[in-house]
């Protein structure tokens, strides 16, 4: 192994999200099987014991990619030289907790590590937020890191598009390998708007596929932007393994780039495109090429899908207001 380690960091590492997730990036399915990683953990000060023990699992698996580990509080250290940061921890939802209640809790949190990257991350950084709400936080972060080009930050949407793919495929018994281009467009909310009518099942239209409007109107599209919901009420705690999947889609993805003819869903920093608030960090149809996230263009929004993507941009504008007003962009 020849190559300079990159520098990951997790925050939230000693979370449940934190636990599934560093071992996949220590195994090499974040960057591949020939990328040495170094790991940077930060956590709050009383989970750095906790953080220390599963650092003492990944020294334990011996993975030949892992070069070392750092565990701190502090977010300049955890940022120092970063490459790829993963911005995971914030409180989690919990039973009966509105997400607008989450913006003045995790807001806090973000500033000071947007202040952080600004400050000592690596000149190719890159940064994906999935702590909650996700767009909000990666804005707030965003807006304090300003000598960092505004496309490098990120929110997640692809769990949401991997659990579309899943309701779609047990639909018409085919696999999600038969499904293409399907995608998400908005905020990572109740109100987010999965689209089957850009997507592909085998070359056809999925709308025309599924033929069956109140399906997509009454189903589908509420049991894709309620599953976070429904996987709280289920388990008593949010997604673990199914977002820290999600989280390796999108950065090995942004890294690697998308396959010809196909897209993902990516909160991308929105340059206006089909009537979206500029500015705002909102889900796209986007191809990753040459290590950066475009969002596609040209698509024909009928009035069905218009009035969704409004919806849910007007709610991250209204989230975008809230913070600013607490002073927190
Ligand atoms: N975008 C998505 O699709 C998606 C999916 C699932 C969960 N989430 C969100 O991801 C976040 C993490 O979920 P989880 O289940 O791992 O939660 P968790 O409570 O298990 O872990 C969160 C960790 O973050 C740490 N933390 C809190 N403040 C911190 C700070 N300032 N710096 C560093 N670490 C800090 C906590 O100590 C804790 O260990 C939540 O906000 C959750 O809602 C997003
Ligand atoms: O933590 C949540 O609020 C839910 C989570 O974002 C999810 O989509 O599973």
């Amino acid at each position: 192994m020849t190559r300079t380690p990159v520098n990951v960091t997790v925050t939230g590492a000693a979370g449940q999200i934190g636990y599934s997730l560093l071992f996949r990036i220590a195994s090499g399915q974040l960057l591949g099987q020939d990328t040495p990683v170094r790991l940077k953990l930060l956590e709050i000060t009383p989970a750095l014991k906790a953080a220390e023990g599963t650092a003492m699992e990944l020294d334990d698996c011996a993975f030949p990619l892992l070069s070392g580990i750092d565990i701190t509080d502090d977010p300049n250290v955890a940022f120092d030289g970063v490459n790829v940061a993963l911005l995971v921890g914030a409180r989690p939802r919990t039973k009966g907790m509105e997400r607008g209640d989450l913006l003045e809790a995790n807001g806090g949190i973000f500033k000071p590590q947007g202040e952080a990257i600004n400050a000592h991350a690596a000149d190719d950084v890159r940064v994906l937020v999935v702590g909650n709400p996700a767009n909000t936080n990666a804005l707030i972060a965003q807006q304090h890191a300003p000598d960092v080009p505004a496309d490098r930050f990120t929110a997640m949407t692809r769990l949401d598009q991997n659990r579309a793919y899943t309701q779609l495929a047990k639909k018409l018994g085919v696999t999600v390998n038969d499904i293409k281009k399907l995608v998400i467009w908005g905020n990572h909310s109740a109100t987010q708007y999965p689209d089957l009518f850009h997507a592909e099942v085998n070359g056809k239209n999925a709308a025309e596929a599924v033929n069956d409007q109140a399906w997509i109107e009454n189903e589908f599209i509420p049991t894709v932007a309620k599953r976070g919901a429904a996987i709280i009420e289920a388990r008593g705690a949010s997604s673990a393994a199914s977002a820290a999947n999600a989280a390796i889609d999108h950065v090995h993805d942004w890294v690697n780039g998308t396959p010809e003819g196909q897209w993902i869903s990516a909160g991308v920093v929105s340059d206006g495109s089909y009537g979206t608030p500029e500015g705002l960090i909102t889900s796209f149809p986007v191809v990753a090429k040459d290590g950066r996230f475009e969002i596609v263009q040209g698509l024909e929004i009928d009035d069905f899908s218009r009035a969704r993507i409004d919806a849910s941009n007007a709610e991250l504008a209204e989230e975008r207001d809230a913070v600013r007003s607490l002073g927190l962009i």
